[in-house]
């Protein structure tokens, strides 16, 4: 099968789209794969070191309130829909599957224009603009949580499928996790990470905990700060605690994340949509701080979702101090028996076939037509 796989911005909408395209390159040997995405965006990075053909199209957002930027975005939608028509045609991809951002837009639009069967992936409950917008176009939409499937009625094919960053992570190697950070084989380990692009309320208070660190003998720290704020965390943690260093890990962005989160013994972080399929699907135990700077506050109703069910704390942004973080921490890392429930919780939760789920309705949406 041949397939153009769009969607990107942040990690939240491109590792959906290489699931997708892992799933069907394992279900039909010898596809071949396309990434249409921005050169600005994370994926123009992350696509290329998959070994993925990468072209791009320049597209930006909407602003949510009137400006003349909004007029100039309008003028490189038309101007990205004529550039994806003619990757499109280049490439001739037998379905367009897209997973939200911005550049979803011209790619997929200019498909179903084309008449190439097309299909689009919502991570979180409320769509966001690009997806909605979408849905009149496309022949399927994927979704990640029940209660969405009624916010497309546009779109005559709607699949709860899950998102497939939940099968990714399931086939990863945790012993290739431990050794690419270092460690033995079994080390108990604290991943903290603030999503695909780092948060700085996050990085402050885990500078906050590093004088009590010390009390939590054995256990590392795994702490990704995010490309952008590394050079002055990692400066800010060596001259708080030098002797840190031992055991507390930074580095700025983790390509195997799923090999590292297989090792994990807790996760600390964002509540964004792909995070947490992969935390549920490997019944990880986590604590969440919800970014308050999302459309609809949609982190802080992931987050509370694994907290009703046992499966994590919540934190909110303005509650959170390096104290209370690390009050957490250590409850979880040394109570076993508390692990363990939250561990059952958060696998209760997920759904690892949704990859399957969406191949399943490719090839749905494709004899359709
Ligand atoms: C601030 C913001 O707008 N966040 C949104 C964005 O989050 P964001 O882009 O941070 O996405 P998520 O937290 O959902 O997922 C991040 C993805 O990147 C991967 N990863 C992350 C860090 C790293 O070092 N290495 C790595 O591989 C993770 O394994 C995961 O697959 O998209 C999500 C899905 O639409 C939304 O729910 C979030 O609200």
């Amino acid at each position: 099968m041949r397939v153009v796989l769009t969607g990107g911005g942040t990690g939240g909408h491109i590792y959906p789209a290489l699931a997708i395209g892992r799933e069907v390159e394992a279900r039909q040997p010898g596809s071949s794969l396309l990434y249409i995405g921005t050169s600005r965006g994370l994926e123009s990075r992350i696509v290329p070191e998959q070994g993925i053909a990468f072209e791009d199209v320049t597209i930006t957002g909407f602003r949510r309130s009137l400006s003349w930027e909004n007029v100039r975005t309008v003028m490189r939608f038309v101007q990205g829909v004529r550039r994806s028509k003619q990757l499109l045609r280049k490439f001739k991809p037998d379905v367009v599957v897209g997973t939200g951002g911005y550049v979803c837009g011209p790619v997929v639009y200019a498909a179903s224009r084309l008449g190439i069967p097309t299909l689009i992936h919502e991570q979180n409950v409320i769509p966001g603009l690009t997806n909605k917008f979408l849905s009149r176009y496309v022949d399927g939409v994927a979704v990640s949580f029940s209660e969405s499937v009624g916010l497309f009625e546009k779109c005559p094919d709607v699949e709860f499928a899950g998102n497939p960053c939940a099968t990714r992570v399931l086939k990863a190697d945790r012993n290739k996790g431990f050794s690419s950070l270092g460690l033995a084989s079994g080390t108990p380990f604290v991943l903290v990470v603030g999503g695909s692009g780092g948060a700085k309320a996050i990085n402050q208070a885990i500078e906050q905990t590093l004088p009590m660190l010390h009390k939590m003998t054995d256990t590392h720290f795994v702490f990704v700060t995010g490309e952008r704020f590394f050079k002055e965390t990692e400066a800010a943690i060596h001259r708080l605690n030098p002797e840190a260093s031992k055991r507390v890990h930074v580095l700025p962005y983790i390509h195997n994340m799923p090999e590292v989160l297989a090792a994990a013994t807790l996760f600390v972080g964002r509540a964004g949509a792909s995070f947490l399929a992969e935390v549920t699907s490997l019944g990880l135990p986590s604590i969440l701080i919800p970014s308050p700077n999302v459309t609809n506050n949609h982190q802080e109703a992931n987050a509370r979702s694994l907290a009703d069910a046992g499966a994590a704390i919540m934190i909110l942004e303005r509650e959170l101090t390096g104290e209370l973080l690390f009050r957490h921490m250590s409850a979880i890392m040394g109570d076993a028996v508390r692990r363990d429930s939250m561990s059952r919780a958060s696998r209760g939760m997920g759904m690892p076939k949704a990859a399957a789920a969406i191949y399943d309705q490719i090839v749905r949406i494709q004899r359709k037509r």
